[in-house]
C-alpha cells in the first residue's frame, strides 16, 4: 500500500450504453483509510460506475485508476487486493459456511483463524456448518462481506452493503466497517440509506441520472445547503417551540433563556435526504 498514491482516481468518467448516456463526466479520488460513499436512487449509475472502477466494464470517455493502475490494464495482482461485495457476488450453495471462507483463505494464504474472527464479527459464528443455500438473503450477505475481508483488501467496493438487514446486524456491520477503514483499506460504498452515509462516510457524492450533483464531507455539503437556520426549543412546561434565525422573535427565546425556562435547545439542520430532494426533485429512501 503506497500511502502517498489514491487508493483510487476517477477523472471523467462517462459510460453510454446504445447511444444513450448512462454517466457524465464523473471526478473523485478516494484516499486510504477513506470510506466514500455513492449515494443515488435506483438507476442513478452506481453499479456501472463499480464496474468501470473495477475494469468490468470500459469506460465511454475518461479514466480510472485503481490502486496507481489504470482499471482497463487491470492484472490478477490488483484483484487480489481488491474486495468486491455485489448483488451478484454469489457463494457456493453446496458449501457449508465454514467451507465458503476455507475457499477464499486458501486462494488467498490466509489462516482459517482469521475466517473464524471474521465470521464472528459479521454474527455467523453459530452458522458455520450450514450449507449456504440455507442462508437468509441477509446471512448470505453477511458472509459475503467476511469473504470480501478474508485477504485484507487495500480498497474495498460495497454495493449496498446493509440492504434488508436488520437494524442490530448494520450497526454491526457499521463496527466493523469502521475498523476495516481505520486500518487503512480505501472503501467504496453506494448506498441510498442517508444516515448510514452520514454516520460512516468521510466523502460522498449524491448522484442522479448519472451525474454528481454535489459531493463532499457529509457535515460540510449539509451545512452548504443549510439556509436558513432554525432553533427547535423545549420549554420547562414540555412545550416545544421553533425560531427562525432571523426572526424578530428571537428576543423572545433569549429572554426564555435567561429566565432559565428552556429545557432544550438544538438548531435544526437539513439532512443528507433534504439536500438531495433540493437537488434534484426526487426522494432516494422510499423508492426502494
Ligand atoms: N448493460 C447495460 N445495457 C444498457 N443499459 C444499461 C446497462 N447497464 C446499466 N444500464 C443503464 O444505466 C443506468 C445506470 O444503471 P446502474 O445499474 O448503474 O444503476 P444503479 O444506480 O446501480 O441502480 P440500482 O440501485 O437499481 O442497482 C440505468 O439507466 C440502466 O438502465
Amino acid at each position: 500500500m503506497d500511502k502517498n498514491l489514491n487508493a483510487l482516481e476517477v477523472k471523467n468518467i462517462s459510460k453510454s450504453f446504445n447511444g444513450k448516456q448512462a454517466l457524465k463526466k464523473l471526478d473523485f479520488v478516494i484516499k486510504y483509510g477513506e470510506i466514500f460513499g455513492f449515494l443515488g436512487p435506483s438507476g442513478a449509475g452506481k453499479t456501472t460506475t463499480i464496474k468501470m472502477m473495477t475494469g468490468q466494464l470500459e469506460p465511454s470517455g475518461g479514466e480510472a485508476f485503481i490502486l496507481g493502475r489504470n482499471a482497463k490494464n487491470i492484472t490478477a495482482e490488483i484483484y487480489g487486493k481488491i474486495g468486491l461485495v455485489t448483488d451478484n457476488s454469489g457463494v457456493y450453495e453446496k458449501l457449508t459456511v465454514a467451507e465458503n471462507m476455507k475457499v477464499y483463505c486458501n486462494i488467498h494464504n490466509v489462516p482459517v483463524s482469521e475466517a473464524n474472527r471474521l465470521l464472528k464479527r459479521v454474527g455467523l459464528e453459530n452458522d458455520k456448518k450450514k450449507p449456504a443455500e440455507k442462508l437468509s438473503k441477509g446471512m448470505k450477505q453477511r458472509l459475503v462481506l467476511a469473504r470480501a475481508l478474508v485477504h485484507s483488501p487495500e480498497i474495498l467496493f460495497l454495493d449496498e452493503p446493509t440492504s434488508g438487514l436488520d437494524p442490530s446486524t448494520s450497526l454491526a456491520i457499521h463496527e466493523l466497517l469502521l475498523e476495516v477503514r481505520n486500518s487503512g483499506t480505501a472503501i467504496f460504498l453506494t448506498t441510498h440509506n442517508m444516515e448510514e452515509a452520514y454516520k460512516l462516510c468521510d466523502n460522498l457524492a449524491l448522484i442522479n441520472e448519472g451525474v454528481i450533483v454535489e459531493q463532499g464531507k457529509p457535515k460540510e455539503i449539509i451545512l452548504k445547503h443549510n439556509q436558513k437556520q432554525s432553533f427547535e426549543v423545549m420549554l420547562d412546561n414540555n412545550e416545544n417551540i421553533s425560531f427562525q434565525e432571523d426572526s424578530p422573535e428571537l428576543e423572545t427565546l433569549f429572554d426564555l433563556i435567561r429566565k432559565k425556562r428552556v429545557k432544550s435547545i438544538h438548531s435544526s439542520e437539513p439532512t443528507l435526504e433534504d439536500v438531495f430532494i433540493k437537488l434534484t426533485g426526487r426522494v432516494l429512501s422510499n423508492e426502494y
